[in-house]
């Protein structure tokens, strides 16, 4: 404490001292964007020449890009973008990129008015005084989308709008944005407009207009899971750059990209295991990372997303797990979805929640199952049909933790559970 006080970064100088580990940690961050992308070049190039005829105020096809997650799509795509712009500026052509993250802007009118705002740049034509700027909502979708139209033409030139995440646009809003935008060329004289769409939900095609899916998809691009290897040169890479010149012991990389490649090939999951492992390494003082950070990072990792998950659970998800943690409190290891059902109502007719039927307790476990929360499988139980059984794969303490920081389940009545006339009804 009085060393706190006497030294002038007080309270911070321990973390500031130790520069054994980290050179730049912020080029293990996710909105760091690398300037090489290792294993990625077919993919780059495949994107560079469908895009290529836009230098010569041509229209470029339109574009479908699938890949799971941390497979190096938009960090692709946004790289491709910027040589694009680059060479345009160059070329003394027009071409012009937006990015758009469909997660956020996840409507007609939102799309558009983004797309809109993102040409109405003042610098460009401070002259000219026809361009409104769209308010983000208040006006009616026909006439956003003329303003759109508007703006494209006096603009002129090719834009590439790049509709990342498009899943999610679809399934909050339907195909309308893309039904527009994909006949929008039809209505321009000046102006040129190709979209990249940008997924790790190959079903959401399924909602789609089959004309709207063929003129999206004129072009289609897969980018594969990364294995091991690759998970290894991309990692190299950034560690440079990352940390201190032998901070990092020879095993730390290879187990990192094991890891992240055994889940499913991802490079973001590969590069927040390295930062993670610096981090913990960094904060016990170490003079470098070692393996045992990289477990520890695994560890926190997983239990930190399944933290994350359970706490936006709705409070009947959590009761039904609620349910599951006093069964295994009463010795059960493995439970059926009846036995959950019957812990279940006992929790909700307690708490005054409203009592689901068994079929929907069913569909919330499912979800659980799916959320990697609990583990789940089908058994025949001969003449009496089929059951669900279940359990729980991890320690429950924290998951138990999570669900009672919900209000409904921090409840003094439920301290009243009969447990013993529970275990009595299950014998
Ligand atoms: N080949 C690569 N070289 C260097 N870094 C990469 C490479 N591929 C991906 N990354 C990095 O991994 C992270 C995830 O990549 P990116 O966001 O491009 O993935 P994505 O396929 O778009 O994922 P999602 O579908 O989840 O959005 C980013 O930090 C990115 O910089």
């Amino acid at each position: 404490m009085s060393d706190d006080k006497t030294s002038p970064m007080g309270l911070f100088k321990k973390y500031l001292t130790n520069r054994r580990i980290f050179k730049n940690r912020e080029v293990l961050r996710h909105n760091y964007r690398p300037q090489i992308l290792p294993h990625r070049k077919p993919q780059i190039d495949e994107i560079a020449s469908i895009l290529a005829p836009a230098l010569t105020n041509e229209t470029p096809s339109n574009i479908l890009i699938y890949g799971k997650t941390g497979t190096g799509k938009t960090a692709s795509v946004r790289y491709v973008g910027t040589e694009l712009e680059n060479a345009s500026a160059l070329a003394g052509t027009k071409c012009k990129i937006v990015h758009l993250n469909c997660e956020v802007i996840d409507t007609q009118y939102r799309v558009l008015a983004q797309i809109a705002n993102g040409l109405d740049n003042a610098d460009e034509h401070p002259s000219d005084s026809t361009r409104s700027h769209i308010p983000m909502t208040g006006w009616p979708t026909d006439q956003v989308y003329m303003e759109l139209k508007n703006q494209l033409e006096s603009s002129g030139g090719v834009m590439v709008i790049i509709l990342d995440e498009i899943d999610k646009l679809v399934k909050k809003s339907g195909d309308d944005t893309l039904y527009n935008l994909t006949r929008i060329n039809s209505d321009l004289k000046f102006a040129k407009v190709s979209i990249i769409g940008i997924s790790n939900d190959l079903r959401f095609t399924d909602f789609l207009d089959p004309r709207v899916l063929s003129s999206l998809s004129e072009e289609e691009i897969v980018f594969p899971p990364y294995n091991a290897p690759q998970l290894c040169d991309i990692l190299q890479q950034r560690a440079e750059m990352a940390f201190v010149e032998g901070a990092l012991d020879e095993t730390v990389i290879p187990l990192c990209a094991a890891l992240a490649a055994q889940e499913h090939g991802d490079a973001r999951r590969a590069l927040d295991l390295l930062r993670v492992s610096g981090e913990l390494a960094d904060r016990e003082n170490a003079s470098g990372v070692a393996e045992k950070h990289v477990r520890m990072a695994q560890e926190k990792i997983e239990t930190d997303s399944m933290v994350e998950c359970i706490s936006t659970l709705p409070t009947q998800s959590k009761a039904v797990l609620y349910a599951m943690l006093i069964l295994e409190q009463m010795g059960k290891r493995i439970f059926t979805s009846g036995e959950v059902t019957v812990v279940y109502r006992e929790i909700a007719r307690i708490i005054d929640l409203d009592v689901l039927t068994h079929r929907r307790i069913t569909d919330l476990i499912s979800e659980l199952n799916m959320l990697g929360v609990i583990n789940t499988r089908v058994i025949s139980r001969g003449r009496y049909g089929r059951t669900k059984e279940m359990w729980f794969d991890a320690a429950t303490s924290k998951i138990e933790e999570v669900v009672t920081r919900d209000p409904r389940l921090d409840d003094e009545r439920l301290k009243k559970l009969d447990v013993n006339r529970l275990r009595a009804m299950f014998r």
